[in-house]
């Protein structure tokens, strides 16, 4: 028997690009092309099984000239699968670009022109360690396999084991990348249904058109292309647990049906009369707020109700002081052994560093950023300047909606400046432009030297300027200031 390629999607609007990879990466891997975020949407959704590995292109149609697309399709793949490595690989590798796509999920950031030979190593790298995660996930049965002893995590693992044998839902709401499914599990295992089905289903992967055939099942006929009758995922689940993933996603009109399943146990297989009875405990997860989605008319508010019976909520990492350090530690030894390396040690500005640090990609982005340590600095002692060249420090805490700064409009967001700017002149007949912007410059000049602890040479670099520039602009400030 053949043994079956891993499966690699391919993201980038270039036909010679996308045609060369396709040809020399098809020895090794099955892959599928798509030339927009659109397309890429469509190509997973017809696949029984996502790939475990993607290839991006940031500047992709509509706007190939900037990053935006790719930034959004980094998020919208680790949505479908989280367990996906998405690579980039792309021409505006500039280093703002970079870091954000990094801490976005995404393992690993190629810049055009590459060679073809590094990225196959790349990307069979990535899936070595897509499957040492996974069987570290398996092999975590007896335990929680959800690290960490701060106050949060002790309080969300006590609610965990108070929900645990509730036959009622739980709705597990966070950031992303903060560890909902990885709670989800913990509430399948430590449950007596835990020797019966754990089925997960992500609501942003499956298309409208089948999502009820997907959740409910259908009778033979019931739709052109129903040749058999088939079973659907609340039928499979049987007695054990069904975990919706992206609940917020889910169509209204299935929204509805979800209701009546979660009210009286009911539901129908497609083009069947039989009633059927479901005895699966409904565990469901959100990185949306929901409520908001109810305000806005997107979620049925009696639907919230009954899926919040009891509510978890995941702590952000950066909420979480000494778990970083824990994280590190586990991680570190866990990459370092994983790829025959040495784990790396960071030097104690470093680590005052990595404290501070947002996390706006959470978990997930942690994970990342230690197997790029551990790959380039094996065995060796990482300081604060080669610790920060890995961070996204320019959008950390701004781009979550964490509450700290999420209003705030990135400076490269031009729709979001423009509206701001608008507002501002709507409500102020005379504005000083000058001194808008001077107010801005200082805004950025002081983040920078603030997030680099004063170091002149390591803020300049963040706000891409030189020293000499950077230091002229805050002598010119406190001459402004004085006047
Ligand atoms: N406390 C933790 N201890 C150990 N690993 C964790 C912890 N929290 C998260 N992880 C790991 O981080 C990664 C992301 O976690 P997970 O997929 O559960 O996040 P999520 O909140 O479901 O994200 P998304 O909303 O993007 O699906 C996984 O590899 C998971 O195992």
């Amino acid at each position: 028997m053949v043994a079956q390629l891993p499966a690699l999607i391919i993201i980038d609007d270039d036909p010679l690009i996308t045609d060369t990879l396709h040809f020399l990466l098809g020895k090794d891997f099955d892959v599928y092309v798509a030339e927009s975020r659109m397309q890429a949407r469509s190509t997973l959704r017809q696949l029984e099984t996502p790939p475990p590995l993607a290839l991006v292109d940031l500047g992709l149609p509509p706007v190939p000239h900037k990053p935006d697309e790719g930034f959004k399709v980094i998020g919208e793949l680790l949505a479908h699968a989280p367990t996906m490595k998405i690579l980039v690989l792309s021409g505006q590798n500039e280093e703002a670009n970079v870091k954000h796509a990094l801490a976005l999920g995404a393992v690993d950031f190629i810049p055009k022109p590459c060679d073809v030979e590094r990225l196959r190593q790349l990307l069979q790298n990535a899936l070595k360690l897509q499957d040492a995660e996974l069987s570290e996930t398996a092999s975590a049965d007896d335990d929680w396999g959800l690290l960490g002893n701060s106050l949060p995590m002790q309080t969300l693992r006590t609610q965990i084991a108070q929900f645990a044998d509730a036959p009622f839902p739980v709705l597990i709401e966070g950031e992303s990348g903060s560890g909902k499914e990885l709670v989800a599990s913990c509430l399948h295992r430590f449950s007596r249904r835990s020797q019966q089905p754990y089925l997960s289903l992500n609501c942003a992967a499956i298309s409208p058109n089948l999502a009820e055939s997907i959740l409910f099942g259908h009778g033979k006929g019931s739709f052109t292309g129903a040749a058999n009758a088939h079973s659907g995922y609340f039928e499979d689940a049987g007695e054990g647990t069904l975990f919706l993933d992206e609940v917020g996603e889910l169509p209204l009109e299935l929204q509805a049906k979800l209701l009546r399943v979660l009210e009286n146990g009911e539901y129908q297989r497609i083009g069947e009369t039989q009633t059927r009875r479901s005895r699966a405990r409904i565990v469901a997860a959100t990185n949306r707020d929901l409520r908001e989605e109810v305000r806005a008319g997107n979620f049925r508010i009696d639907l919230y109700h009954r899926l919040s019976v009891f509510s978890v909520r995941v702590p952000p990492l950066r909420d979480l002081d000494q778990d970083r350090c824990l994280l590190l530690e586990h991680f570190n030894q866990f990459y370092a052994r994983e790829t025959g390396q040495t784990p790396f040690v960071l030097d104690s500005q470093a680590k005052e560093r990595w404290l501070g640090y947002h996390f706006p990609g959470n978990v997930r982005e942690l994970r990342n950023i230690i197997i790029r340590l551990v790959a380039k600095y094996s065995g060796q002692v990482v300081t604060d300047v080669q610790l920060a060249s890995e961070l996204d420090l320019m959008h950390s805490g701004l781009d979550q909606g964490t509450g700290n700064g999420a209003d705030v409009p990135l400076i490269t967001d031009e729709n979001a400046m423009a509206s701001q700017a608008h507002k501002h002149l709507q409500i102020q007949a005379n504005v000083n432009l000058d001194q808008v912007l001077k107010s801005w410059e200082r805004a950025y000049v002081d983040a920078a030297m603030k997030i680099t602890h004063g170091n002149l040479s390591q803020a300049a670099k963040l706000l891409g300027i030189n020293r000499t520039t950077l230091y002229s602009r805050i002598q010119l400030q406190q001459d402004y200031k004085g006047e």
